[in-house]
């Protein structure tokens, strides 16, 4: 059911002293947010309770939780929920929510005493196989209390978990607000709006809440208020998931060409039955990240040929015809046309005449045999390079080489390893990649064997292998380079075929 006009973002506050939650709520609205939930479990006392409330600046929604960490006594628990709550009437605050199970018996006397206040009668549901049926019943039991709102709250263990709150949201017959807690719970706000939410929660500029998207990414990056039942769903399917750029990247693109989708991170354990059980039209497509891409190609209905020799899909699309899931690989041709392009571009600056593929013939030097790995290997191999792969994981390394008609050499051989010059070193490992920024897997002095330094590492977007190797003088193609490359495959495939590249270019430069 519909509730809504315009989407409520609210902002959750969740502060310890009455000077920090009045500050919170000044950046609240500074956000953008319509209003905000002031969860009082944590002011240690009634007066600051008042004194808060007096102050508000938005209109609030007056929490108070049984679950928090911080109580010690359920006594003293229920008698302080007691008093906030009559307060909260008594002040004619906005929205008052009573907790169920710890505060039922108050529902009616604030019910009688309340003047403008809506009451919400929430619940929370502990971690657990949550079936629809389930959260159904509790929820008319919710409902039956003669709330103005219900609202659930619901520990999950797994993405998955999620989808039979979106199931509630869609079949309410009152007004309902969901939050699936903590980091698989995000896109319970995120998808929220497509399936009727009228109030999503977002948290506050540097406080991050497991499960809350920012409130700043609600306004200004997913643009929530947009979203609505026919928004297509795509996302990123990786783990872990909070470092992928491509939400920044695919939602303006959307946007810019007028479509309906929405990108989110999705934090999948299995993706296996994470596809199972997202199997409407509607999840539309996915960008497949670690560490899930060669588990991908299992998965999918189709698997497109160059995917399939290279064994991992990092881009699936839900035909449109039939349904079908169908497995791509964008990586490869991002990266090896990247290398090309500036290898390219070297050779004219140097007055050579560019060849047939500027790969040929040269030495590829692989460190990593991962998804991405892969895909280089078997790009470079396609356009005559000799392979030569460095892995941790010897076995896992030696059987890529074999599939690229390559040679496999151990890892600790990496930074001496020069037996020509104007190779070409390709880092697809996570080497370098925050948090451990000052690891290199080549030594500086050791890459002037190089011809092209490649790193398909794009957190730092300068990494300490790029920074070095622009020092010596060699050419280097970032990872950035790479991801926009295949973003925008990834974009024509989800797209049928819209590929705004100047814009997504113009985007990653802004916001990388
Ligand atoms: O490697 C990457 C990056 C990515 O995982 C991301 O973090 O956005 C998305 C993948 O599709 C792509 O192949």
């Amino acid at each position: 059911m519909g509730f809504r006009e315009k989407l409520l973002v609210c902002a959750t506050i969740e502060s310890e002293t009455k000077e920090e939650m009045v500050k919170s709520m000044e950046i609240a609205k500074e956000e953008g947010a319509d209003l905000v939930e002031l969860c009082m479990e944590s002011i240690p006392n009634i007066s600051d309770v008042e004194l808060v409330l007096k102050q508000r600046t938005l209109p609030a929604i007056v929490s108070f939780r049984q679950n928090s960490q911080k109580f010690l006594c359920k006594g003293d628990t229920k008698h302080k929920c007691l008093q906030v709550l009559r307060l909260a009437v008594e002040l004619d605050v906005e929205f008052v929510e009573i907790d169920l199970e710890l505060a039922s018996n108050m529902i009616h006397e604030v019910m009688q005493k309340r003047e403008n206040s809506k009451i919400i009668v929430s619940s929370y549901v502990k971690c657990g196989i949550h079936s629809k049926e389930k959260l159904g019943n509790l929820l008319i039991c919710l409902q039956s209390t003669g709330a103005d709102i219900v609202k659930l709250v619901t520990e999950v263990a797994y993405i998955t978990d999620v989808a039979p709150v979106f199931h509630v949201l869609t079949h309410s017959q009152v007004p309902v607000i969901v939050r699936a807690v903590g980091d698989r719970g995000l896109i319970s706000q995120l998808l929220g709006p497509k399936y009727g939410a009228f109030m999503v929660s977002g948290s506050l500029g540097g406080k991050s809440i497991p499960g809350l998207p920012p409130l700043l990414s609600i306004k200004n990056i997913y643009k929530l208020d947009n979203v609505d039942v026919d928004t297509k769903v795509f996302g990123v399917v990786s783990n872990p998931v909070g470092h992928s750029k491509g939400p920044l990247l695919h939602n303006p693109a959307f946007r810019y060409c007028g479509y309906n989708g929405i990108y989110v991170p999705l934090l999948v354990d299995n993706i296996k039955e994470f596809l199972r059980v997202y199997s409407c039209t509607d999840f539309a497509g996915f960008s497949i990240g670690l560490p899930h891409k060669e588990a991908a190609v299992a998965c999918c209905d189709e698997v497109d040929p160059l995917a399939k020799s290279i064994g991992a899909v990092n881009t699936i699309v839900r035909r449109p015809a039939d349904g079908k899931l169908v497995g791509y690989n964008t990586d490869c041709d991002a990266c090896i046309t990247a290398i090309e392009d500036a290898l390219r571009e070297r050779q004219v600056s140097n007055g050579e005449v560019p060849n047939v593929s500027p790969i040929a013939g040269r030495l590829f030097v692989l460190v990593g045999a991962g998804g991405a790995g892969r895909a280089l290997a078997f790009g470079a191999r396609s356009k005559g390079a000799r392979v030569v792969i460095f892995n941790r994981n010897f076995e896992r390394g030696e059987s890529l080489a074999r599939a690229v008609s390559g040679e496999a050499l151990p890892i600790n051989h990496l930074d001496a390893f020069c037996p020509e010059s104007g190779m070409i070193l390709a880092n697809c490992s996570a080497i370098g990649m925050e948090p451990d920024v000052h690891l290199t897997p080549v030594s500086k002095e050791n890459l002037r064997s190089y011809d092209l330094v490649f790193d398909a590492v794009y957190t730092p977007r300068n990494t300490r292998l790029l920074q070095e190797a622009v020092e010596i003088g060699v050419t280097v193609v970032s990872g950035v380079e790479m991801f926009i490359r295949q973003a925008l495959g990834q974009f024509k495939l989800f797209t049928n075929g819209l590929a705004p590249e100047d814009f997504m270019r113009k985007v990653v430069l802004e916001q990388f």
